[in-house]
């Protein structure tokens, strides 16, 4: 079965309301395919989700960087997914490794969050990756594995989501995986999700990769028969009149 391509832009904690607001104008004008070809996202901070949304052209999604792992109350500072869905926000990235690594967000409550968010009807972006220690160990696939079998306990359904491959190292470093990196790390995770989950399962998830992604290096990328989309950060914010979202395809 033909996965649609996804390609995601996470703006990570960036921007000022004049910022904001002159790259979704960029956005509005650029050539991008058409959605049934392609599903492009864009992730602003939580601060700017509904002015992003009002202003963006409807061919582009919106999506939260994070939610809450449970209904909300007294939870201080957290977004809770109830409330994206009272803001319209269909999409939620989880499972980033700034999360995990700098807020210690463990395995098991990446998958709680994942099931939390489905439960709500938001779909998810799960990000799963390795450090350069762990790559440098051999340990790759077997912490990418974990990661993903973390969500895999917690759900019951793949349709609403997209799992991105991005490993530590390449995130933010301009030291994007070669092709045969990513192709190598999606291979394994789909035939994990073979053995672990279904092989329609494995067929049917769309795994992204992130980690330096440009418009030099997206196509090479892109001809990876199990990478089936992006998840840019830096380079989604730099946008300008030449802008050609092609180049992402
Ligand atoms: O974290 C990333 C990738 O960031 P960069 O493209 O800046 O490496 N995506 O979620």
């Amino acid at each position: 079965m033909a996965r649609k391509f996804f390609v995601g832009g996470n703006w990570k904690c960036n921007g000022t309301n004049e910022e904001v607001k002159k790259i979704v104008s960029t956005l509005n004008e650029a050539e991008i395919p058409s959605e049934d070809a392609v599903e492009v996202v864009v992730s602003p901070p939580f601060v700017f989700l509904s002015l992003v949304k009002s202003l963006l052209r409807s061919d582009i999604q919106v999506a939260a960087q994070n939610c809450w792992v449970r209904k909300g109350g007294a939870f201080t500072g957290e977004v809770s997914a109830e409330m994206l869905v009272n803001l319209g926000i269909p999409w939620v990235i989880l499972g980033h490794s700034e999360r995990r690594l700098i807020l210690n967000e463990s395995n098991e409550f990446v998958g709680d969050k994942v099931a939390y968010a489905l439960s709500q009807g938001i779909k998810v972006i799960a990000c799963v990756g390795e450090t350069l220690e762990q790559r440098e160990s051999g340990s790759t696939i077997e912490v990418v594995a974990a990661q993903t079998k973390a969500i895999a306990d917690k759900i019951s359904n793949w349709d609403n989501v997209v799992l991105a491959y991005e490993p530590v190292w390449a995130i933010g470093t301009g030291k994007v995986a070669t092709p045969a990196q990513a192709q190598e790390v999606h291979a394994e995770l789909r035939k994990w999700f073979q053995t672990n989950v279904s092989a329609e399962v494995a067929g049917s998830v769309r795994i992204i990769y992130g980690g330096s992604v440009n418009g030099a290096n997206c196509k090479e990328l892109a001809a990876q028969p199990d990478l089936d989309g992006f998840l840019v950060g830096g380079a989604s914010l730099k946008v300008n009149s030449s802008y050609k979202f092609a180049s992402f395809i």
